[in-house]
């Protein structure tokens, strides 16, 4: 299975800009043959958190019609990332699945939010994880800050996720956290990680890159630099059975005792 990350250089409050960039990314992963597609978190507005009100979405908005649309036309999968959802007159910060007939499969608004970004100032948490069926099998999505959070990739992997999808906003200041806690989520409960982080920004608020696709072993498959790019790889979603076999972290847990 052909796999294609946008890592995108967001432009800051531009929807319209940034949906166009998107497009123009997608439809080059279709030139190679991708069929999974991953978005990274605000994707559409960026942290332009004091504007957010008025740059916020609802679900039937513009923006997952398109993705609706192409999944439908194309027959792909789309991780929609994350974008700014206006619902209840609460923003949330929420990243969607859609399958390859347009419907949106799941959804999962971010429950841990980071102080340090400002973000509960504007954005309301979420409340529950999130997990479904892609072609590639059971799936688990989380966004960002949440990785830090052990407990909640360790529940989804519990409940059978052999891919944790991670749309991020993530700052160069934190890079070398990244790489470390993408490859420990991956190692620790032996599935595929499939981050999308993005690039914009500058100075203190410039954003890493260096988004990552991870088997379950915790070898890189591939990753990005620190500029805009589509990352693409060919993925075999099929090791993660064999993995767990040779390695039987899950049946070897002792969980009564911690
Ligand atoms: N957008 C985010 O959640 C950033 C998370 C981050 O910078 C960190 O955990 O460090």
């Amino acid at each position: 299975m052909k796999v294609a990350v946008l890592q995108m250089n967001v432009r800051l409050g531009d929807v319209e800009a940034n949906r166009q960039k998107a497009l123009h990314m997608i439809h080059t992963g279709l030139a190679h043959h991708a069929q999974l597609f991953v978005l990274p978190e605000m994707w559409t507005t960026g942290y332009r958190l004091d504007q957010i009100h008025t740059l916020a979405e609802p679900e039937t908005g513009p923006t997952l019609l398109l993705l609706q649309r192409l999944a439908r036309e194309y027959s792909i999968e789309i991780i929609a990332g994350s974008i700014a959802e206006s619902r209840n007159s609460k923003i949330y910060n929420t990243a969607y699945a859609i399958d390859k007939t347009g419907a949106i499969i799941a959804k999962y608004s971010k429950i841990h939010l980071i102080g340090l970004m400002a973000e509960e100032k504007y954005i309301s948490p979420g409340d529950r994880k999130c997990s479904f069926e892609l072609s590639t099998g059971p799936a688990g999505l989380i966004i960002c800050y949440d990785i830090r959070f052990t407990e909640l990739p360790r529940s989804l992997a519990l409940e059978g996720c052999t891919t944790l999808f991670i749309p991020a906003q993530w700052p160069e200041q934190r890079g070398e956290h990244w790489r470390v806690l993408n490859q420990a989520r991956a190692i620790e409960n032996q599935l595929f990680v499939i981050s999308a982080n993005t690039v914009n920004g500058r100075g203190n608020g410039k954003m890493y890159g260096h988004s990552m696709i991870i088997d379950p072993w915790g070898k890189i498959i591939a990753e990005g630099g620190s500029t805009e790019e589509l990352i693409l790889a060919d993925v075999d979603f099929s090791t993660v059975a064999d993995i767990r076999k040779r390695l039987p972290v899950f049946t070897d847990r002792r969980p009564q005792y911690y």
